[in-house]
């Protein structure tokens, strides 16, 4: 693994190593631009209260600093990122501006127009985007842009990634290497080229090397599961393709990342969007897991044997984790037995922890059943507030992208 500043490499080869780095996104204005009439398409099931949730997203990242990990936020790094190379700057501009929404002259202008702002600003535009409204105005523009007059002022020119906040999907580490992902809805596909500018001009990850190269199909970081070193979970379903996850595994097997991928269907549906939805990982043979599909979820076993990929199954998910990663039982705690209990705190993201160390969780703390069958089951929970922040349908897991973790 390459060698940073710190004195941790970077990477990350399980789901509950000890955490040392970790990459958040502290929400901003790109929240403000939630309306009744946009958040269902921007993914949002409400209008988050922005201040609020910035304090719990503080609460958040004190809480992960408490315990000794390197909170870096993903506003800072491409602010830096723009700052310190132009290539980033002209990448990320040309991958918001579309001629094809704004027309090549509009979409010229406005990019001349961001190539001359401050770093930070420019970085503000890429997050929140921009409304027409707030276009530059010079006198020839707003007479002679056709799409200028007929677009309503408060529609965008640049659209806000609102779930920039999930920093788990947009990238992932596996073992010494950073993979881009390929995220599937048109609301969140911008979201990647911050991600690839920060990690291919941010001095922080120089050197870094990449995994999952080709993105040939849809691949969402919260899909992707590290069981052990070398075995790795995807959720096929609303998000993770059958196609993403098989190019995912061959990828993986190719660059020895992995010798083991399981790829588990999950329901498509807005409660399950990802497997780490349903699914997370609490210990080095421990999962919360959504009861009301334990029973239920199965998984392919696909394997690199020699120069080709082997599948086999589908079998339960459980036995074929357990058997992959080469222990006797994988432990499922289950968050209540009730189904309606159950229900409730899933769709709030009691399954979506993020460990800090084997046997340590972090989880939001209104899923009061699943925190107290996780305390009965031996694991320290460290609860946050999530009130606002849950409103994206994310938890602890989906908000972080751990960049460094111990060994187990
Ligand atoms: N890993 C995750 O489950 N991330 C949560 C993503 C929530 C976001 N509103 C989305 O629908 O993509």
């Amino acid at each position: 693994m390459s060698m940073t500043a710190a004195n941790y490499p970077l990477g990350s080869r399980s789901e509950v190593g000890r955490l040392r780095a970790v990459m958040l996104h502290r929400p901003g204005d790109e929240l403000l631009r939630l309306t009744p009439r946009n958040n269902d398409q921007l993914l949002f099931d409400g209008l988050p209260w922005v201040a609020r949730a910035q304090e719990e997203h503080d609460a958040f990242a004190d809480v992960l600093r408490a315990n000794g990990v390197d909170v870096y936020l993903l506003g800072d790094l491409l602010t830096e990122t723009i700052e310190h190379s132009g290539a980033a700057r002209i990448q990320g501009i040309s991958s918001a501006v579309s001629p094809r929404r704004l027309g090549t002259h509009l979409a010229e202008d406005l990019a001349a127009h961001l190539r001359s702002l401050p770093a930070m600003d420019l970085a503000h535009v890429l997050t929140a985007g921009m409304t027409f409204d707030e276009l530059p105005v010079t006198p020839a523009a707003a007479s002679s842009s056709l799409v200028r007059r007929m677009h309503h002022g408060p529609e965008f020119a640049i659209e806000p990634l609102p779930n920039l906040l999930f920093t788990r999907d947009s990238s992932f580490w596996i073992g010494a290497r950073f993979a881009i992902t390929s995220l599937a809805l048109p609301a969140r596909v911008r979201e990647t080229s911050l991600t690839d500018i920060i990690y291919a001009h941010h001095p922080r990850f120089l050197g870094a090397r990449r995994a999952y190269e080709s993105q040939v199909a849809p691949v969402e970081g919260g899909d992707v599961l590290l069981l052990a070193p070398g075995i790795v979970a995807v959720g096929v379903g609303e998000r993770t393709t059958p196609a993403g996850a098989e190019a995912l595994a061959r990828s993986l097997f190719d660059d020895g990342l992995a010798h083991t991928v399981l790829a588990v269907p999950i329901e498509q549906a807005r409660a399950f969007m990802h497997l780490d939805t349903v699914c997370t990982m609490v210990d080095v043979d421990a999962v919360v897991m959504y009861p009301n599909i334990a029973e239920t979820m199965a998984a392919y076993t696909l394997r690199s044997v020699g120069d080709t990929v082997v599948v086999s199954g589908p079998r339960p998910f459980v036995d074929a984790a357990a058997e992959a990663m080469g222990i006797e039982k994988l432990r499922v705690i289950d968050t209540g037995l009730d189904p309606v209990t159950a229900e409730r705190e899933q769709w709030d993201d009691g399954n979506n922890t993020l460990a800090l160390a084997p046997g340590v969780v972090v989880s939001y703390n209104r899923n009061v059943e699943t925190n107290r069958r996780l305390r009965d089951s031996g694991i320290e929970v460290l609860e946050i507030e999530g009130r606002e922040l849950g409103s994206g349908r994310g938890g602890p897991r989906c908000m972080s992208c751990p960049l460094a973790r111990d060994e187990l």
